[in-house]
Parts: C-alpha cells; sequence; structure tokens
C-alpha cells in the first residue's frame, strides 16, 4: 500500500496546505511528548517527521512509539543514517542526497538498510534531497561531506530536482539545513515547482509565519518545521488549525 504518498497527493488534489513539525529524537525528552502531541493536534501540523543528523541507537525507536500513544497523524521517518530506521512508524522519506555527490548518502546507505526493511511494513517513499546553502554551514553538510548547492545558481538547483523526477523520486525536499539563516528563497521554490510533476517539500530555517506563506505561496506543497518549535512552543499556537491563525 502507498497510503502515505496517495494522502500527501489528495492534499494537493483538495488545495490543501501540509506542515510536516520535525522531531529529533535527541532534543525532545520522553516525559514532554504527551504535551506536545496535544499541541500538535491543535495545529495545522498535518505530517509528523522524526530524524535527526546524529541519532542514539534505538532513540527512534522509543521516540516513535511514545508519540504514537497519543497521536493518529502519520509519523514518517526523516533519517540521518540507517540507525534512525524504526519498524513503528508509518513511513519512511528514503532520501537520496542529489545535491552531492558522495556515493555512501546517494546509494550506499540505501544498500545497507535494504536488510532492516524488508522486515517492515514501513511505506517507502524515494525522495530527492536537495540541500542549498543558507549562511552557515548545516549539520547535513559537515555529515554527509558534499557541498550544498549554491543560492544563487538557480538553473542548477531546478535541474537537479528535475533529474530528481526523472529518476523515479516521489518526493522533492529543498532544504536550507537546520537553523537556517536564510529559508529558501520564493524564487528559488517557485522555479524548481514550474518543472515539477511531483510533490515539493521545503524546510530549513523557517520561523515566522510570514516565511511560511512565502513559502506556501512560492509553490511548497509541505513545509517542515523543527527549530522553531524546538526554540519557542508558543509558535504552535501561531500556527493554530484552518481560519484560527494568529499574525506574528
Ligand atoms: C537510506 C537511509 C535509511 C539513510 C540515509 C539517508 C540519507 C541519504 C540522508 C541524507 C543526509 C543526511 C545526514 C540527512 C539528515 C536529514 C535530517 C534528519 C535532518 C534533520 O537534522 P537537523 O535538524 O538538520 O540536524 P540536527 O540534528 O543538527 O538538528
Ligand atoms: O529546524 P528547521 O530550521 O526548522 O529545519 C527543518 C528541517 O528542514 C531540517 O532538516
Ligand atoms: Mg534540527
Amino acid at each position: 500500500m502507498n497510503s502515505l504518498y496517495l494522502n500527501i497527493l489528495e492534499y494537493i488534489r483538495k488545495k490543501e496546505r501540509q506542515m510536516a513539525v520535525l522531531i529529533d529524537p535527541d532534543k525532545l525528552e520522553l516525559h514532554r511528548v504527551a504535551r506536545i502531541i496535544s499541541k500538535i493536534e491543535a495545529s495545522a501540523i498535518t505530517h509528523i517527521f522524526v530524524g535527526g543528523s546524529e541519532v542514539e541507537e534505538d532513540a527512534t525507536d522509543i521516540l516513535v512509539r511514545e508519540i504514537k500513544k497519543y497521536s493518529k497523524l502519520p509519523v514518517i521517518l526523516f533519517p540521518g543514517d540507517i540507525t534512525q530506521v524504526s519498524e513503528y512508524a508509518d513511513g519512511l522519506l528514503f532520501l537520496s542526497l542529489i545535491s552531492g555527490r558522495n556515493p555512501d548518502y546517494l546509494i550506499e546507505k540505501h544498500v545497507q538498510s535494504v536488510s532492516k526493511l524488508r522486515t517492515t511494513t514501513l511505506e517507502v517513499i524515494p525522495t530527492g534531497y536537495i540541500l542549498i546553502e543558507n549562511g552557515k554551514k548545516t549539520s547535513v553538510e559537515r555529515i554527509s561531506k558534499t557541498r550544498p548547492l549554491k543560492r544563487c545558481n538557480i538553473d542548477e538547483i531546478v535541474d537537479t530536482a528535475k533529474a530528481g523526477e526523472l529518476l523515479g523520486m516521489k518526493l522533492i525536499y529543498l532544504e536550507a539545513g537546520s537553523g537556517a539563516t536564510h529559508s529558501i528563497e520564493p524564487e528559488i521554490i517557485s522555479r524548481v515547482k514550474q518543472d515539477l510533476k511531483i510533490p515539493l517539500i521545503v524546510g530549513g530555517g523557517i520561523r515566522t509565519k510570514k516565511e511560511l506563506e512565502l513559502a506556501y505561496n512560492a509553490g511548497a506543497n509541505m513545509v517542515v518545521i523543527g527549530t522553531a518549535f524546538e526554540k519557542d512552543e508558543t509558535f504552535f499556537e501561531v500556527l493554530k488549525k484552518k481560519n484560527e491563525t494568529v499574525s506574528r
């Protein structure tokens, strides 16, 4: 079954926005999960992503099981490494770092994860992951030992995303990096979107409702927010369900 992916397409068909909260197993203590989930459920968040650049082994399993006690939202793994594959989640972004040229992050980790994936019912969603420079070095850049694409070279970003689609990837994720100084510029989002038939995810450095609006208006189908929630729980209040938004 590919119900998670079909559901993403259904949101798009209905012209509805999708928003993922990124929860890092190394940053959220278990005793806070119930409280955070109640805030998530009251907000406009549609998906829960779980992942981090460096996560302790088993921490993902433990966190996903705890989230599942309190939430019916789809839990999708956003893994920095193979150790973050948890059978308790609903799906997995099978990221290939197509902005870089490190074979480990293009294909090797994927080959290594297959024996684990065979024994799960996770819905695996092939995702072209594109890192774009944001003004400071990101965790993904450090760990993958790759260079992000330059934000002034929009043609290269557009062609990279299109190449991902032509390779059969089901999603494209434009990433500025966790806590980015500059989130992805609307012009980049709209140029990529114009040339793409598959859904577009955008994340990294989005901290305000204004940046969020800009990303959606430029063509993002799903926006991912991590740091803004980690730093300030009141951000959930800003993102109330439809027709309940307050300005910020
Ligand atoms: C194929 C499998 C199962 C794993 C490899 C997946 C690949 C290729 C990942 C690409 C490179 C990478 C390291 C991605 C990390 C994605 C991620 C979880 C980012 C969120 O973490 P951050 O929030 O940026 O980092 P911090 O932990 O520093 O906050
Ligand atoms: O933590 P932030 O900056 O919101 O970024 C979210 C995500 O795109 C990082 O992988
Ligand atoms: Mg982070």
